[in-house]
């Protein structure tokens, strides 16, 4: 008969208890690990303060997450009430006074405790271009109220200033492909159009040689370098454009009688209304007439029709002369269109009030394309009218806070094998798994030499 090992019983009962301990362990751990964590967020504001109206917008990023691409969204959008701010040069303190209730909201939407560390940056476009090119003292008047505007809220105010045209090309072009996560991805870039009320940018990258300096942009953002070409066209934003073509309408008309009647083939036959020559004539875009035509007026009759409307609005784009071995126009060096292009499209809902001009702006967009930039039916294929990616607008105000606050690295950080979850858990089962065999080993060659039972005559 034989004895049981006294030792048996109760050496299964521990290694049990180790593997059960093991898997509670582990399996506290992995709730631990995976609780979703309370997520902290910071948060930045930009003010596009453009020719025809100014938006402010917020940004967030999860706190710890600062220099992973793709990681910045727009919280919340808001649109000042009024006009651009340059529309303020007669009375200054009142562009200030605008931006108030978006400011206010946006004090609402950052929670308290990051207000301090929030930046604000103001950046003005082809409004404010146009005004400092007529007036410098009033333009600085108008930034000056902004600033003091700006500075009464308790966040970290960081400028205001009127960016350039090459600035607003390559901030579009890194706001597009940003949102598009196209920096992370090995998947090419997309080139970028933006069509303003008083300027339009186009950039996209460009193999081959750039013969004007001023429209070659270089980054080099997560390990990748991009060669840009970048043009803004002040003047060819939809509103100056507009007044170029009944400008060369009305110089046209002048010494021929008192009474003008401009017909215009892009707008709709029942449209007619009495217009100052002050509303063509206020801008450094358009010539000058004598000041004593100023306060004439004109009656300005729609006749609807397209091929005349292309015709008309061909003539603001001068391609008589170019200085390098190809131009798109105004003398300005473009290399041919490369890839896939996303046109900055702002309002896609159709107001009252701009209902008029759809048949001008319409036009205008596929004669800019085709006659300005030289793009091909292929091209149009390419071409994605974009407001929003991702819920954030495809301006370039993102590409602007991205880069003043360092949130692209140029080069791509190192990443570990795993995630830090994954490592702990496969380096807590190997430990169990080591000491499980240990004692199991321990078990089995233990057993000769113990004396484990004894034979009974
Ligand atoms: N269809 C439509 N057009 C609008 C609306 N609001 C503004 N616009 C016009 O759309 C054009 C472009 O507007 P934006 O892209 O905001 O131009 P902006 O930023 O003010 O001007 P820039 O400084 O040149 O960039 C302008 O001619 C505006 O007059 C709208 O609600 N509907
Ligand atoms: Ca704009």
């Amino acid at each position: 008969m034989k004895v049981k090992n006294p030792w048996h019983r109760p050496l299964i009962i521990f290694i049990a208890a180790v593997i059960g301990a093991g898997i509670i362990i582990m399996v506290v751990i992995a709730v631990v690990q995976n609780k979703p964590l309370y997520q902290k967020y910071k948060y930045g504001i930009v003010l596009d303060a453009g020719s025809s109206h100014t938006s402010v917008y917020i940004y967030e990023w999860p706190a710890e997450k600062e220099n992973n691409t793709g990681m910045v969204n727009q919280k919340h959008a808001c649109n000042v009430k009024g006009k651009g701010i340059s529309s303020y040069s007669g009375t200054p303190q009142k562009a200030g006074e605008s931006l108030k209730e978006c400011m206010d909201e946006a004090k609402k939407t950052i929670p308290n405790y990051r207000h301090h560390e929030t930046p604000v940056y103001l950046g003005a476009t082809a409004g404010m271009r146009l005004l400092e090119m007529e007036n410098k003292i009033a333009s600085g008047e108008v930034l000056k109220s902004v600033e003091k505007s700006l500075q009464a809220y308790p966040f970290s105010y960081q400028g205001a200033r009127i960016i350039s045209g090459q600035e607003e090309g390559a901030f579009g072009w890194i706001t597009v492909n940003y949102l598009s996560e196209n920096f992370r991805t090995a998947s090419g870039t997309v080139g970028a159009l933006d069509l303003g009320g008083a300027s339009t940018q186009i950039t996209f990258v460009s193999e081959g040689i750039l013969e004007s300096p001023e429209n070659s942009i270089d980054f080099r953002l997560y390990g990748n370098d991009y060669h840009l070409y970048t043009h803004s066209f002040l003047c060819y934003g939809k509103d100056q454009v507009l007044k170029l073509s009944l400008e060369k309408q009305i110089q046209s008309k002048l010494n021929m009688t008192d009474n003008i009647i401009l017909e215009d083939p892009c707008f709709h036959p029942d449209y007619n209304v009495i217009k100052s020559f002050q509303s063509v004539f206020d801008s450094p875009c358009v010539k000058k007439v004598d000041q004593s035509q100023k306060e004439n007026t004109f009656s300005h009759k729609g006749t609807g029709n397209w091929n005349k409307c292309q015709e008309a609005i061909k003539k603001v784009f001068n391609t008589s002369y170019c200085r390098f071995s190809r131009c798109s126009f105004n003398d300005v060096f473009q290399p041919p269109v490369e890839g896939q292009f996303g046109l900055k499209q702002n309002h896609p809902e159709v107001k009252e009030k701009y209902l008029a001009e759809y048949c001008f702006s319409g036009t205008y967009i596929i004669t800019l394309l085709e006659e300005g930039y030289g793009f091909t039916s292929k091209d149009w294929k390419n071409t994605k009218f974009i407001k929003n990616i991702r819920d954030s607008e495809a301006g370039w105000t993102l590409g602007y806070m991205l880069n003043l606050t360092n949130m692209i690295p140029a080069e791509a950080p190192d990443t570990p094998l795993m995630p830090y979850g994954g490592y702990v858990s496969l380096m807590l089962v190997l430990s169990l798994l080591i000491f499980v065999f240990l004692i199991l080993g321990f078990i089995f060659f233990r057993r000769p030499s113990c004396p484990a039972h004894k034979e009974i005559i």
